[in-house]
């Protein structure tokens, strides 16, 4: 994957960027005022996303020792509970049981990657190994079942625990479980994510050949899943067709996000840096039928599926034991409402008619959850629907979306927006209420007409009634209608269907979940209100509100419960956020981008560099600070490493290579891309670079500086080893499981010191260079034409050098082999060293 990445000092003027105009005949005022408005607008955005370091543990430590009297702040905060008693969040008679759950720690959860080559291995070793562990040494502790698959995700694939996070940290017991569940995270093998955030992919039923988009998708772990989805029902050796785009407006996230998905390994992936609400349509045509004309070349980017899973304020997961008790209050939400519905207006924009649109939030709140989606419909009509998936995976608990909600504001609650104070109207929004608006459509469906919510496992109880609807409004009363149970107005729109998973159902943190269907294009009217809405309108108004809810008890950022939630969707909970940072991606370094700087200059309108910048050198990439990507079409190159590897003639490459280095004649890395994403590469070339690509492509040949006389320029990357394989007929070499752990073990080991001769001296009749070595159940003689990467099959890349054979596999994947080949073939195990210098064998 290559990875671009953003220097820190350039971060205000990237996550600003979008909101820079060119000054055109402006005076000073304006270009003053509008500098001014950049720079608050650039330290707001930044304090509501701006990951600070964890807190040292030994500092925690310090605190504790140095002030014994010291107490973990209490979990409670009477507006939070105040302000959801009044929502009707859960029945009265639950209320206890709800707050309850949300004052216990949040139970580990985890997902096996479903496309791994050892997921296998991995559930074998869970069922087998630590389930049964688990039930003899801590069942007195957490129960005879203390980890077990979740029942509602499928194939057993992901895990509950009935312990915290912290216990499995801290809990000796639980050490080499702790250990395995952090190794196999790092390799890929597992997501470390919380239960509820394991939903919304699911709701997208994806297909092999989608193209799908992912709005707001740092840290990645949705995208991840996604990955996994697309890459698991593909034919071993066959390509999949599919795309996934990967976006988040703030560029250091998006680093964090290029890191967790560079665990999959895939050439299928873009990730792009730009605020979803003003995601670049690419359109090429001046026709809007003309898009739908020629399906093999891409006239504009459309999706089959979106996940629009929205910045929020993300009180569902306040299990989690960070902050949010504290910090909470209701502005935070009222913040976020706009912005949301933008995003999601975009969304429902580039997504294709008959396409998937999932609306996800981890907040409880109803005006950043039902009151986005009434909006949507209001403002869709009849272009989209709000679909019943009341039927798909029937084993997950959730409750039907509210009807009726109200909004609260500097203390104050309102039924409606008339009732709002003048001075206030512009920024408690008519949209934040429940409303309905619509066009005739009826349906029978049967619809919860309890006003007090007697909700129970999937709808099971509820009153139901047959409705007439307008789009979804019933039309026995087609304005919002006053709710005298609940003392509130009520949305007419058929917001049942939407879903919330509440903490106390099935003992997780709470999410909302809403899955929209595209009928047809959004009329010309609809989309202009998507662009009246500007990115800039719902920017400041989230930073507005931001600053005022202070006023209302808010501690300043929303930053901490934001880095909470990426501390525990990335790879490993126990690193500080700060140091995974630190991963330098690929190489690419920041003195590297800030060169580029300085070469490439100009303003950015709205988010996109303008094109044909005068300063723009040819290989520049438009936007600042970001590599460019050029197709690799040195024939010459191409040629040699086609025949040093025996690369067979079915494998495209033409056209599928790229770099992200100007200088083409002297690239290191040379990446691959799938024929989707090489489409939307051209397609982005096409319309002048709209698409700020972070991230793309599979790394696949790197450039070597060996003086050992290897005649090829590029060796081979392990990561892109597995994508390749099966079409390499040359320089491969099988191993014995002795001695492919020989390799393993030693990283260096002399032709002569091989257990199997034969195996040494086939190593030592290659020419010098990079070579393949195989371990292949039950096959010692290889047949090169039926190599796949299957389930038995490990590879990996060595060097073939004067009078030795090198491993050149990164520490934890070499952990990983060891510990999966010693298991299959019974060996003893072993501890793998961590160094990176190759070690000696005796
Ligand atoms: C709830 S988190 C997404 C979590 C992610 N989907 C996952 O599963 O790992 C919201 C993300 O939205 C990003 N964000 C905030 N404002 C945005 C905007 N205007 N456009 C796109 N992304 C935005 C934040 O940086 C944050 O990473």
């Amino acid at each position: 994957m290559i990875a671009s990445r953003t220097p820190v000092s350039l971060h205000n003027l990237l996550v600003a960027g979008g909101h820079r105009r060119r000054c055109v005949g402006g005076g000073c005022g304006s270009r003053k005022r509008g500098r001014v408005q950049r720079r608050h607008l650039t330290q707001a955005l930044e304090s509501l996303w701006r990951h600070t370091p964890r807190p040292a543990p030994p500092a925690a430590v310090a605190r504790g020792e140095a002030n014994p009297s010291w107490k973990p702040p209490p979990l409670e905060n009477p507006a939070f509970e105040e302000y959801y008693k009044e929502q009707r969040i859960v029945r009265e008679e639950e209320w206890g049981d709800f707050i309850s759950v949300l004052r216990n720690p949040l139970p580990a959860t985890f997902r096996i990657n479903a496309s791994s080559q050892f997921c296998k291995d991995i559930c074998s070793k869970l069922e087998n190994d630590f389930k049964r562990y688990l039930e003899s040494e801590v069942s007195d502790e957490y129960g005879e079942d203390a980890a077990k698959p979740l029942p509602w995700y499928p194939g057993n694939l992901a895990w509950h625990l009935n312990f915290s996070r912290k216990q499995l940290r801290k809990n000796q017991a639980l050490e080499s479980f702790h250990e395995f569940l952090k190794h196999e995270s790092e390799v890929g093998n597992i997501t470390r994510q919380e239960a509820v955030s394991m939903v919304p992919p699911l709701f997208l039923n994806i297909q092999p050949d989608h193209h799908i988009l992912d709005m707001c998708a740092a840290p990645g772990s949705k995208t991840f899943q996604l990955l996994e989805m697309i890459h698991q029902s593909k034919e071993p050796s066959l390509l999949p067709t599919a795309l996934v785009v990967a976006n988040d407006a703030n560029a250091q996230r998006c680093d964090l996000l290029i890191h967790n998905t560079k665990r999959m390994c895939t050439a299928n992936l873009v990730v792009t840096n730009h605020e979803a609400q003003n995601f670049p349509d690419c359109c090429l045509a001046n026709d809007p039928s003309e898009i739908y004309r020629n399906d093999c070349k891409p006239q504009r980017l459309e999706f089959d599926r979106v996940l629009c899973d929205v910045p929020c304020s993300g009180d569902g997961t306040i299990r989690k034991g960070h902050d949010m008790w504290r910090k909470w209050n209701s502005g935070m939400g009222n913040a976020l409402h706009l912005l949301q519905v933008d995003i999601s207006m975009r969304g429902i924009a580039l997504l294709k008619v008959g396409g998937r649109m999932v609306y996800s939030t981890c907040s409880m709140n109803p005006v950043e959850n039902e009151a986005v989606i009434a909006e949507l419909l209001r403002r869709s009509g009849t272009s989209i629907e709000l679909l019943d998936v009341s039927n798909e995976l029937p084993e997950l608990v959730r409750r039907p979306g509210l009807s009726t909600w109200k909004v609260k504001d500097r203390g104050s609650w309102f039924h409606n927006h008339e009732d709002i104070p003048y001075d206030r109207k512009n920024v408690i929004l008519p949209s934040m209420f429940p409303s309905s608006e619509g066009q005739s459509m009826c349906e029978n469906i049967e619809v919860n007409t309890d006003s007090n919510r007697s909700f129970s496992r999937n709808f099971n109880s509820e009153k139901t009634s047959q409705v007439c609807y307008t789009n979804g409004v019933s039309n026995s009363n087609s304005t919002k209608h006053f709710d005298s149970t609940s003392n509130s107005m009520s949305s007419n729109f058929p917001l049942h269907r939407c879903m919330r998973i509440v903490p106390h159902d099935q003992d997780t943190g709470a999410f909302f979940i809403a899955v929209i269907r595209k009928l047809s294009p959004l009329n010309e009217g609809q989309k202009e209100e998507v662009t009246k809405t500007e990115h800039i309108l719902s920017t400041d108004r989230a930073l507005n509100f931001h600053e005022e809810s202070q006023s209302e008890t808010v501690p300043p950022g929303k930053t901490a419960m934001h880095q909470q939630k990426i501390g525990f969707e990335v790879l490993d909970d126990d690193e500080p956020l700060e140091d995974q940072k630190k991963i330098c991606i690929d190489g690419c370094t920041s003195k590297d981008n800030l060169s580029k700087v300085s070469l490439v200059s100009g303003d950015v309108k709205n988010d996109q560099a303008e094109s044909g910048n005068k300063m723009k050198l040819q290989g520049q990439c438009k936007w600042i600070g970001v590599d460019p990507v050029l197709f690799f079409k040195d024939v010459t190159v191409i040629k040699s490493i086609v025949s040093f590897f025996g690369i067979n003639i079915s494998f495209p490459l033409e056209g599928h290579l790229v770099t992200r280095s100007a200088d083409t004649d002297n690239a290191r890395r040379i990446y691959y891309v799938s024929k989707s994403v090489q489409k939307i590469l051209q397609l982005n070339v096409q319309v002048g670079e709209q698409l700020k690509i972070a991230s793309i492509g599979l790394k696949m040949f790197e450039r070597h500086r060996s003086k050992d006389g290897c005649p090829c320029a590029y060796r081979l990357s392990y990561e892109g080893l597995p994508l390749l394989l099966p079409y390499i007929t040359k320089r491969i070499l099988c191993a014995s499981p002795n001695d492919f752990l020989r390799l393993l073990q030693y990283r260096t080991v002399n032709f002569a010191h091989f257990i199997d001769a034969r195996f040494g001296e086939e190593a030592a009749s290659l020419l010098p260079g990079c070579c393949v070595v195989i371990l292949h159940e039950g096959h010692q003689h290889l047949d090169l034409d039926s190599i796949t990467m299957d389930p038995t099959t490990i590879a990996i890349v060595c060097w073939r050098g004067k009078a030795t054979l090198n491993a050149m596999v990164s520490p934890p994947d070499r952990k990983e082999l060891v510990e999966r080949i010693t298991h299959r073939f019974g060996f003893k195990a072993f501890k793998v060293e961590e160094d990176e210098n190759p070690q000696q064998e005796d």
